[in-house]
C-alpha cells in the first residue's frame, strides 16, 4: 500500500470536510492522505513514527507517554484464518500509525445498516506518535504455560526460537495467569492515551473469531527514556527511573545487547534476526508501606538520591556510581541496593532496554492503591540477560520488599516490516 493513496485521508481531514459541508468518502473521490511517514513532529502537526523499517517502531522509538499493551489467546486451529487476519492487522496498523481510519471513511462511510469499520473514538485525532509492535508468544508454537496441552496448530513448532520459552518462576511473585502469558502481543504507545486505545481496539475488533484479549494493561507515565533528548521520568516511588537506561544512539550497545544476529539462531529460526525479545511484568508497588519510609531509606534502597537521581556518594545525575565508596567502613551503595543488584557490573555485562510505564488501577477494595511498574524490557536473549538479572533482584533486592510482581510474559518481537510486507509473514511464509 503507498503511504500517500490519493484515497487516504487523515482523521483529521474526515472531520475537517465534514465540518465545511463537504461529502467524505472514498466514493465520493476526495482526496488528502497529507500525513507521511516521517519519524518526528516537524512542526508541522506530523505527528507520525514509521511504521516500516528494519526493527519495529516502539523499540527504540523516543518513549511516548502512554500504553495499552494487550496479549492475545489465538483461538482458531486454522492457519490461514490467522495469517488473513495477520495481513489485515498489518494494514489496520500501518494506517493507524499515520492517523488514518483502519479503511478508508470506515467509522462513517459504509452506510446505516453496516457495524462501521473504524470504532471512531480517534477521529479528529493526530496520530500521536502512535506505534503498534507485535509480538509472538510460546503458545503460538505449541505447549506453553498458558496451555500444556496445546498442540501445534499452524505447522510452526520446529521455527521456535531456543530463546523463546516460558520464563521461569522468580522468588517472591505472585503470578496471575489472568494476568500472564499470550500468543501475540500488540504494544500502543502514543502520546495520546485515546489514540493507543482506539488501536488495540479496532485490532481486537478486527480479529474476532481468530484471537480473543486475554489480558491488556494501561500505562500513564513512562518510566524510561528511550533517548538522549528525553528527560528522565519518575516512577510511583518519586524517584527518576530511566537515567541509565540503553539510548537509540547506542547502535553499538544496541546490536550487542538488543537486536537478535544471524548467529544466533539456525536457519529454521532466521525470521527473528533483526528481531528482540520482549519481557513485561506487572510489578504492584507497595505504595502505602512505601510512603512511610523516610527518605534517608528510600534513598538506600534505590541507591540514588530522589531529587537529583545522583548514585549515593555523587553529585548528579549522569554521574557514574562508584560502587567501591566506603562510609565508616560500610558501602556508600548498599550492597542490596537495587542499583547496585541491576548494574552490568554485577551481571556480567548484561544490560536491558526498559521501556515501561506507571499503571494506577484504582483500588484493592481494602484502601490500597493497586498501582506499580508495568515492566517492559527488550533484550537479545531474555535468559541470559533479564532472567539472571531477575533471579538476582528477586533474592537479594531490597526493593523486592515493596514489589508483588503479578503479571508476566515473553514475546518474540519480529524485526520491522518492509514495504508491502506483512506482520508475521517471514514466520509463516
Ligand atoms: C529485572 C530487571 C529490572 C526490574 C524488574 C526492575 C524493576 C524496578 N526498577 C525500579 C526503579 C529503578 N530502577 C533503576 C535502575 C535499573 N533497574 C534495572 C532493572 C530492573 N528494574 C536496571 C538494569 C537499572 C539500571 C542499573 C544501572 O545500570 O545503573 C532506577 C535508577 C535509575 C535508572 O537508572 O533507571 C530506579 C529508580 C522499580 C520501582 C522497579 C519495579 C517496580
Ligand atoms: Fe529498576
Amino acid at each position: 500500500m503507498s503511504e500517500e493513496s490519493s484515497t487516504s485521508f487523515s482523521r483529521r481531514a474526515v472531520l475537517g470536510a465534514a465540518g465545511a459541508g463537504l461529502v467524505v468518502g472514498g466514493a465520493a473521490g476526495v482526496t488528502g492522505g497529507y500525513f507521511a511517514g516521517s519519524s518526528s513532529d516537524d512542526g508541522s502537526g506530523d505527528q507520525t513514527v514509521a511504521f516500516r523499517g528494519d526493527h519495529q517502531a516502539g523499540i527504540t522509538t523516543e518513549a511516548q507517554d502512554r500504553l495499552h499493551f494487550a496479549a492475545f489467546d489465538v483461538v482458531t486451529d486454522s492457519r490461514d484464518e490467522l495469517v488473513d487476519m495477520l495481513k489485515k492487522w498489518t494494514d489496520a496498523a500501518d494506517r493507524m500509525t499515520r492517523g488514518l481510519e483502519t479503511v478508508d471513511d470506515g467509522a462513517l462511510g459504509l452506510g446505516d445498516y453496516t457495524p462501521p469499520a473504524d470504532t471512531g473514538e480517534a477521529l479528529g485525532l493526530s496520530p500521536a506518535h502512535l506505534t503498534l509492535t507485535i509480538g509472538f508468544g510460546p503458545g503460538l508454537f505449541g505447549p506453553s504455560a498458558s496451555d500444556p496441552n496445546r498442540k501445534d496448530r499452524f505447522g510452526i513448532a520446529a521455527r521456535k526460537p531456543a530463546a523463546l520459552a516460558d520464563l521461569p518462576m522468580f522468588a517472591q511473585e505472585k503470578i496471575e495467569p489472568g494476568r500472564s502469558y499470550g500468543d501475540i502481543c500488540i504494544q500502543a504507545c502514543a502520546d495520546d492515551p485515546q489514540v493507543a486505545v482506539h488501536a488495540i481496539r479496532n485490532l481486537a475488533r478486527i480479529g474476532v473469531g481468530v484471537v480473543s484479549v486475554r489480558w491488556s494493561q494501561l500505562g500513564f507515565g513512562r518510566t524510561s527514556s528511550t533517548t538522549r533528548g528525553q528527560d528522565t521520568p519518575r516512577n510511583m516511588f518519586g524517584f527518576k527511573d530511566g537515567t541509565a537506561n540503553i539510548r537509540a544512539e547506542d547502535t553499538g550497545v544496541l546490536d550487542e545487547h538488543v537486536w537478535v544476529a544471524e548467529g544466533d539462531n539456525p536457519p529454521a529460526a532466521q525470521w527473528m534476526t533483526g528481531g528482540t525479545y520482549l519481557v513485561a511484568r506487572r510489578i504492584r508497588m507497595d505504595i502505602e508501606p512505601w510512603d512511610r519510609q523516610n527518605l534517608k531509606e528510600q534513598e538506600t534502597v534505590i541507591g540514588r538520591t530522589k531529587g537529583e537521581g545522583a548514585p549515593i556518594g555523587k553529585e548528579s545525575e549522569f554521574d557514574e556510581p562508584d560502587f567501591n565508596m566506603t562510609t565508616y567502613g560500610a558501602p556508600m551503595i548498599a550492597r542490596t541496593a537495587h542499583v547496585r543488584l541491576a548494574h552490568p557490573d554485577q551481571n556480567n555485562g548484561v544490560q536491558i532496554l526498559r521501556r515501561g510505564y506507571n499503571f494506577t488501577d484504582g483500588s484493592d477494595g481494602f484502601g490500597h492503591l493497586d498501582a506499580g511498574l508495568f515492566f517492559i524490557a527488550f533484550n537479545r536473549d531474555s535468559f541470559k540477560q533479564f532472567v539472571p538479572m531477575q533471579q538476582t533482584l528477586s533474592r537479594k533486592d531490597a526493593l523486592t520488599e515493596y514489589l508483588i510482581p503479578n503479571g508476566s510474559a515473553i514475546f518474540a518481537v519480529p524485526p520491522g516490516v518492509k514495504d508491502g510486507e506483512w506482520w508475521g509473514q517471514r514466520l509463516f511464509a
